[in-house]
């Protein structure tokens, strides 16, 4: 089963990103021990993580095993350790790293024509995704991997999850190091990720993609500022606070009003009310 990594053959290369339990590193594999195996990118739990967090990747990995898109990461397979009680997802690998890592060092090769276009290739793995009935939950540029100068695929699905048949929403039961400055308010407000949840956060990922994802104008900066001096649970609702009051991310220098309308007014970070929870902002 070409989907089956034998932990035997797997050696560590260097790290390519680190959440708050797990981490992805770039390894190399190599069954015949000559040198010339595979590069991949291997996501594993970091030691001494709690049982559940080995559900949570199961999970993840059941789900990017049903995810067939040119723009979302491929799934390669698994790898078991510790007599199956530990797996790793192993993915391919995209030596370009992250938006995050890559568009910081290509500013002045990269032109708003690019930056819109991929804009839309994360629109359209976010559709394939939503049309699977799954939430992604963590959209944002560290998520977003560069294939080459014109392909970007969506990277991560640690947070996504799968909406039931009956529901449009899923609930969240606990979240630690959520990446709140890239939630809606009613994920914000009531722990419910909705579809339109997903389009706030490509509205704030389309911010990071205009300032590229430069460290000096990324939402936690801006917002930290926004919010200061608040800590901890406090940041949360003055957050809330900010929101309701029609405060948002600024509009980067040379962004074209076209795209300030797409991300303010029409669709991402619009004040609506509606059953399905868009942006349920009074
Ligand atoms: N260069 C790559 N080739 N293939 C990859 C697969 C995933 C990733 C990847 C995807 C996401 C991140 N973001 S991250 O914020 O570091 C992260 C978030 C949640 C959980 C973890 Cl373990 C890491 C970091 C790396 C990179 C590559």
């Amino acid at each position: 089963d070409p989907t089956v990594f034998d932990t035997r053959f797997l050696r560590k290369i260097d790290d390519l990103g680190e959440g708050h339990f797990g981490k992805v590193e770039l390894c190399l594999y190599d069954p015949r021990g000559d040198g010339r195996g595979e590069l991949v990118a291997v996501k594993s739990l970091k030691p001494n993580s709690k049982g559940q967090l080995a559900c949570h990747l199961r999970k993840e990995i059941d789900t990017m095993r049903e995810l067939y898109h040119h723009n979302i990461v491929k799934y390669k397979g698994v790898c078991s350790e510790e007599g199956g009680r530990t797996t790793k997802l192993i993915m391919e690998y995209l030596p370009a790293g992250s938006l995050k890592d890559y568009l910081p060092k290509r500013k002045h090769q990269t032109d708003l024509k690019r930056l819109l276009h991929y804009a839309l290739q994360i629109c359209q793995g976010m559709d394939y995704l939503g049309s699977q009935r799954f939430i992604h939950r963590d959209l944002a540029a560290r998520n977003v991997l560069v294939e080459n100068e014109s392909t970007v695929k969506i990277g991560d699905f640690g947070l996504t999850k799968s909406m039931k048949e009956d529901k449009s929403y899923y609930t969240v039961k606990e979240e630690t190091d959520s990446p709140v400055f890239w939630y809606a308010p009613e994920c914000l407000m009531d722990c419910k990720f909705y579809p339109a949840s997903d389009v706030w956060s490509f509205g704030v990922t389309l911010y990071e993609l205009m300032t590229y994802c430069e460290t000096s104008s990324s939402p936690t900066t801006v917002f930290s500022e926004m919010l200061q001096p608040t800590k901890g649970l406090m940041t949360l609702t003055r957050l809330v606070e900010v929101l309701i009051a029609g405060r948002r991310l600024p509009c980067p220098p040379r962004c074209p009003d076209t795209v300030r309308e797409l991300r303010e007014v029409v669709r991402c970070w619009g004040i609506k009310v509606n059953v399905y929870g868009v942006h349920s902002l009074l």
